[in-house]
């Protein structure tokens, strides 16, 4: 058995090999240690190789998928290897023979189907890079769904692409991975390395029509060779992982980067648009949005916000489906509430197709269908916009299945196939009569029971069944020589501590009989089983057209909901350059200052449209803690909310198609890539001032604010002015550097805004609104009073403020101005109680006392007078 293990093994060296021994599938020797630890279970030994203890662990089979999630999680690869013959079968090779087994599947984190192991709301994709010379593509799919893309792709554009994906599992060839390392360690990406073979141009376009059972790809597409190259290492892939089994796959779809609003890597993670800053969903924009009902109208949703469109007309198609939806309020509950019971037909479809789903899975089909029908009916007569006309009319079609499906199979399946019981009574007569049989048997069983114990004299005489003996008579250990003595009709078979067994011919006969019996009803079962297996896959790609159709009415209807809960409105998006935004919001913040019960979001304006082809640029100063990130973000979310075809947080909104939007906070952290904080900052300027064109929408949070202040200034300035004159793009510009605020009078197109706040007694006040024109300070000595500096530290830092800005009055050099200050600093005598203080604790005593319950109305008022004449006292 070693023997054969070790052979296997040799086959997969970078996976742990999951070797099939009766209930438990067994690691050996480094697997077994790496699992162990991995699984927290215990680590054994067994037997000796070479003279060592062989160390041991195992997972029992029922429970596998639990564990394999776990390794797989932790970056495992798992070979699964089955027994492929029974103990029996073996014996008759010959006493030693050892039974044949062979690895079944690769589980790798791009290849997952089973339920508990992909996350319901979100793609699992596989994806890989194709590369002929300097020309690449990008292939993906998700064999979960059967979704296949490719498109072609500039070097440049790798890490932006693969960060919309955010894939499971990267393919690549050896080369590739070098040159692309950066990208990958950027995304937190390792990439499966693939033999050249795999990528293969040639090789792929066989490998593809063999998978397609097609002469030509014509029909499907011209491919490019990088893109054919893509292709192909997945479907090799899949060849590898699956054992020959490949999954149903859609033809691909060639996307072009061209057709997408281009958002890179840097600017996703930034907006948060499906992971928070934290990672994990919840604080992303996706999390606050997301209210559809069903797995394939979340994954759907996904993707949209992922990849918002760059084609007025698609966005038009999606926003007059959302209409539709607000419009039709009622009709489009109802319809929500039966979307809410349709079961995920794309992952039972890719189970059954790879040969590894059940009787649920059919079940599921079933009642997606019948959920599809009642939808289809109850938009018999609506009146629907063209985008969803198409998708209503693929959701019916599929009677002859649905009814097959109906009259096959019972309303509650078990999950295994060989248990059997999920054809329903009367589908087929066959399996009826040995169903019938079999029961029978069992009653004939019973009465058997009941005669024997009335002729033996034996009340507690019972007839048993177990694997070793099959049926047996049995009786306490007191009766035993009662019964031995009617020996000649009871045979004795097995005598226990406490108990005595025996059988009689009859017995055995009926025995065989309801065996029989059993085992035809499940096999019959089987053969129906894969006969409706067949018959559901025959027309996969039309069950596939209803599941998207169910999606599609699920995102419609959720944004729909969304915008009514929220008062959001129907951006106009045209072929113009304009960005007017008004009462804009930021729907993460809002929501959370809502949880919060405190003060409400404060809605801001935003007037971005540029004169003809010049820039429109707003250079945003104002104080800490104002809200000029939020006011940033907010924008950007608008504009990406507004391409995805779905309403948008605000009053109004008037956006001119954005084609890139990239966002840049100062100084964030990225120490693992081994570059500075500051060189971070710059490597991301530079990409937007190489990329950005007059169509980009450019989001730039204190950019220069890393380094010394006239270098930081230097920076900012130039970048702006480059912005302006060069890239001419519309942007918000947020700064702490107020000297650029005269910038405003020199460039065309840039204008200078404010966040307002009030200063009331040496406190700031935040009223988020925001305005023309500059400020003049940051108040960021009054911010960190408020984040609880120590009194000393702001005592300190106020004198040093104002004797810098004296300095700067009266030109005097800051050397001379720090040797001027007076050197009590950091022991700075205790701050004076602050004047509210103590009449805070009157107004405290006031308030305290009154009892609202007990007064009228006018005393009410009275004593709302008295507290405020108190406050300006
Ligand atoms: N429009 C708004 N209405 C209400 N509260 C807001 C608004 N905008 C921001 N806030 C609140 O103010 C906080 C600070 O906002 P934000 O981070 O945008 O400030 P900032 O001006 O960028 O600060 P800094 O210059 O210190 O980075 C937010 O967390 C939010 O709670």
């Amino acid at each position: 058995m070693m023997a054969q293990y070790l052979e296997i093994k040799a086959q997969h060296r970078d996976a742990l090999l999951f070797y099939r021994m009766g209930d438990f599938y067994e690691l050996f020797f480094d697997d077994a240690a790496a699992a162990a630890e991995a699984l927290d279970i215990a680590l054994t030994k067994r037997g000796k190789h070479a003279g060592e203890d062989i160390p041991m662990c195992g997972v029992p089979v029922h429970a596998a998928e639990g564990y394999l999630l776990t390794l797989i999680r932790k970056g495992f690869r798992v070979a699964v290897c089955e027994q492929m013959e029974s103990p029996a079968e073996a014996k008759k090779r010959g006493a030693k023979s050892v039974v044949r087994r062979e690895v079944v599947r690769l589980v790798t984190p791009g290849t997952l189907t089973e339920e508990t192991l992909l996350e319901a709301r979100r793609h699992n994709y596989l994806a890989a890079l194709g590369r002929v010379r300097d020309d690449f593509a990008l292939g993906w799919c998700d064999i979960s769904t059967g979704a296949f893309h490719v498109m072609p792709l500039a070097e440049a554009r790798i890490g932006a692409e693969l960060a919309r994906l955010a894939p499971s599992e990267l393919l690549m060839s050896e080369s590739t991975d070098e040159k692309l390392r950066p990208v990958l360690d950027d995304l937190g990406l390792d990439a499966t390395v693939l033999g050249r073979a795999s990528f293969d141009s040639t090789a792929a376009e066989t490998r593809l029509c063999a998978l397609f059972g097609v002469q030509t790809l014509d029909p499907f597409g011209q491919f490019s060779r990088p893109e054919l190259s893509a292709m192909g290492a997945l479907v090799d892939y899949l060849d590898i992982t699956q054992k020959g089994k490949l999954p149903l796959l859609r033809p691909p779809r060639q996307d072009q980067v061209s057709r997408l609003l281009q958002i890179d890597a840097a600017t996703r993670r930034n907006l948060e648009l499906t992971q928070s800053l934290q990672g994990g969903r919840a604080g992303s924009l996706l999390s606050v949005i997301d209210r559809t009902v069903t797995a394939g109208g979340a994954r759907l949703l996904e993707r949209r916000l992922s990849a918002p469109s760059r084609e007025t007309s698609a966005i038009h198609a999606r926003q007059e489906a959302v209409t539709w939806a607000l419009e039709t309020r009622g009709a489009a509950l109802t319809l929500r509430e039966t979307l809410r019971t349709v079961p995920d037909i794309d992952r039972a479809l890719s189970r059954l197709g790879l040969d590894r789903g059940g009787p649920r899975d059919l079940t599921a089909i079933r009642n997606a269908l019948s959920r599809a029908e009642v939808i289809a009916d109850t938009l018999k007569d609506a009146a629907l916009p063209d985008h969803l006309e198409e998708e209503r009319a693929a959701l019916s079609g599929q009677e002859a299945l649905l009814d097959l499906l109906d009259r096959a199979l019972v309303a509650e399946p078990p999950l295994l196939a060989r248990d059997g019981g999920f054809i329903a009574p009367g589908y087929d007569t066959d399996l009826d009569a040995a169903r019938e049989l079999r029961d029978e048997g069992r009653s004939v069983i019973a009465r058997m029971q009941g005669e024997y114990a009335a002729e033996t004299g034996i009340t507690s005489m019972k007839i048993k069944h177990n694997n070793v003996l099959g049926y047996f008579i049995e009786v306490t250990a007191t009766h035993a020589d009662k019964m031995h003595a009617l020996s000649e009709r009871f045979i004795h078979r097995q005598t226990t501590a406490n108990q005595v067994r025996f059988t009689t011919v009859e017995l055995s006969e009926l025995e065989t009989r309801i065996l029989n019996a059993g085992n035809e009803a499940l096999e019959i079962e089987k053969r129906l089983y894969d006969s409706l297996k067949a018959a559901i896959l025959d027309v996969a790609p039309a069950l596939s057209d209803v599941a998207l159709a169910l999606a599609e009415f699920d995102l419609a209807t959720a944004l729909a909901d969304l915008a009514a809960a929220e008062d959001w409105c129907r951006p106009r998006v045209d072929e113009s350059r304009a960005f007017e935004i008004t009462g804009g919001r930021h729907p993460v913040v809002e929501r959370a200052l809502r949880a919060q019960g405190g003060a409400p979001f404060i809605a801001n304006d935003c007037a971005l449209s540029p004169d003809e082809d010049g820039p429109a640029l707003e250079l945003l100063t104002g104080p800490n803690m104002a809200g000029k990130s939020t006011y940033l973000r907010q924008n950007a979310l608008i504009a990406i909310l507004a391409q995805m075809g779905a309403y948008v947080p605000a009053d109004s909104a008037h956006i001119g198609l954005v084609s890139q939007i990239f966002s840049r906070v100062g100084a964030s952290d990225d120490l693992a890539r081994g570059r500075s904080t500051f060189m971070v900052e710059m490597v991301e300027t530079a990409a937007i001032l190489n990329q950005a064109d007059s169509r980009a929408l450019v989001i730039l949070d204190e950019i220069g604010r890393g380094t010394a202040t006239y270098d930081g200034l230097s920076i900012a300035w130039a970048t702006l002015e480059h912005l302006a004159e060069v890239n001419r793009v519309r942007g918000l510009f947020a700064t702490h550097y107020h000297e650029m605020t005269v910038l405003a009078g020199k460039l065309a197109g840039v204008r200078n805004a404010t966040v307002a706040v009030k200063e009331w007694e040496g406190e700031v006040i935040f009223l988020h609104e925001v305005r023309p024109g500059a400020a003049d300070r940051s108040y960021g000595v009054q911010v960190a009073q408020l984040a609880g500096l120590p009194p000393a530290v702001i005592t300190r830092a106020k004198s040093v403020l104002e004797a810098l800005e004296k300095g700067e009055r009266e030109k005097t050099s800051p050397k001379a101005l720090i040797d001027d200050l007076p050197l009590f600093s950091a022991v700075a005598a205790a701050p004076p109680v602050p004047k509210t203080a103590a009449k805070e604790g009157v107004l405290e005593t006031k308030l305290a006392e009154l009892a609202p319950d007990d007064m009228s109305p006018r005393e009410a008022l009275q004593a709302l007078y008295d507290l405020k004449a108190l406050l300006k006292d």
